[in-house]
């Protein structure tokens, strides 16, 4: 139960005292009541209600009603202190995804000898990109994705990255191209990204896919995998979109645009919070879905979050800490600690969204191949 939730039951704890006959099981019945606010901390209240009822009726020396609704309230913020929302596990949501589609991948092969390619670039040594397309690579192989790929030092030219899309743009073995961003500085990441051809553009970055998706009645061929799996993380939790107010936090091509505009497309409704946002508290307050993806550890601190809302945290960000083995921990955009307290669902970093930008990528590269290869 969050503050706002406690705050609320101890005013309706008030009302019931007041007005509540000595017959206890009548005060149980208005005290279960209560728990309707949120169904799935029931039990916990209905025994703590029980109690406090039990008590007040049965004591050697009846209590006054207002000693019982002070207890109420201690305990009801007790239970605010206490109260964690539903983790989102994007883990094991990606794993079931990756099963689904190698269950596609062996069918399709079955039936017409073909198996989907994906074909990686990536420019530069950052150990992070490195890290990223490893574990594409080996997603690719868990599912029988065939992957290809070209590693091309920091100093390339944009041409010689130009050069190889341009041949995986010809080769009918390879479904999907991904150039792995951030790309060195003196690139043109534009001029790069519109050259993958739209049909094999799995990343959904070529700004003719991110036209389509601004526009209404228009369908890209694919979205961005990372705000791809946002969306499909509420649909599999059962988290209502249509007619919500949404925020997302940040403004990037990558996630932050694309991500308000999927939000969008399921008539939620939207709002961008940036860096030039004033009150971003506030505008973050009102909404029903966040989407945090700033690229600042815990920026989002639990009085931006209404109560029962959905929390959707894309920021992977590095912080020093001397007792893990790396050196550094992973922390979210949110901080957890806080949020958890007051959203009704959250997703933990790591083991949220970040898997589901690969699970994602899988499912855009199987796409292709079967659009490629007219296969449903
Ligand atoms: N061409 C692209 N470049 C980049 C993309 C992208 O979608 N396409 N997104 C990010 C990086 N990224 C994929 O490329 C990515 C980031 C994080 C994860 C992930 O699974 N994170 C784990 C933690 C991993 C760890 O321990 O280091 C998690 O959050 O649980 C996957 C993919 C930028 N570039």
């Amino acid at each position: 139960m969050t503050s706002a939730a406690a705050a609320a039951a101890t005013s309706s704890a008030t009302k019931m005292f007041s007005t509540a006959t000595d017959n206890c099981s009548h005060r149980i019945f208005l005290v279960t009541d209560l728990q309707v606010r949120r169904p799935w901390r029931s039990s916990a209240f209905l025994r703590t209600s029980r109690t406090i009822c039990t008590h007040a009726c049965t004591a050697a020396s009846p209590r006054s009603s207002s000693s019982v609704i002070n207890e109420l309230a201690n305990i009801f913020t007790a239970m605010a202190t206490e109260a964690s929302a539903k983790v989102i596990d994007g883990k094991s949501v990606a794993k079931e995804i990756r099963e689904e589609i190698a269950s596609e991948i062996s069918r399709m092969k079955e039936s017409i000898g073909v198996v989907p390619g994906l074909a990686v670039i990536l420019v530069g040594d950052r150990k992070d990109s490195a890290t990223y397309v490893r574990n594409k690579k080996k997603a690719c192989e868990s599912v029988g994705i065939k992957s290809y790929e070209v590693c091309l030092a920091e100093d390339s030219s944009e041409q010689e990255v130009l050069k190889y899309i341009s041949g995986f743009n010809d080769d009918p073995s390879v479904n999907g191209i991904l150039v792995q961003l951030p790309l060195p500085s003196h690139m043109n990441e534009q001029n790069v990204l519109t050259a993958v051809s739209i049909e094999k553009d799995v990343d959904g970055f070529n700004p003719l896919n991110i036209g389509c998706l601004a526009m209404r009645d228009r369908e890209p061929l694919f979205v961005p995998c990372t705000p791809k799996g946002c969306i499909e993380l509420l649909h599999r939790y059962g988290v209502p979109i249509k007619g919500k107010r949404a925020v997302v936090i940040g403004r990037s091509n990558i996630v932050g645009m694309p991500a308000a505009l999927l939000l969008q497309r399921e008539d939620a409704t939207v709002s961008v919070v940036h860096s030039r946002t004033k009150n971003p508290e506030e505008i973050t307050r009102e909404a029903d879905i966040v989407i945090a993806a700033v690229g600042q550890a815990n920026m989002v601190r639990g009085s931006w979050i209404k109560p029962g809302s959905v929390v959707i945290d894309v920021g992977i960000n590095p912080v020093e800490d001397a007792e893990s083995k790396r050196g550094y921990r992973l922390a979210g955009d949110v901080c957890y600690e806080e949020a958890s307290k007051i959203a009704s669902a959250i997703t933990p970093v790591p083991g949220g969204v970040g898997p589901m930008t690969i699970a994602m990528l899988l499912s855009n590269t199987l796409a292709a191949a079967k659009r490629a290869n007219n296969f449903q």
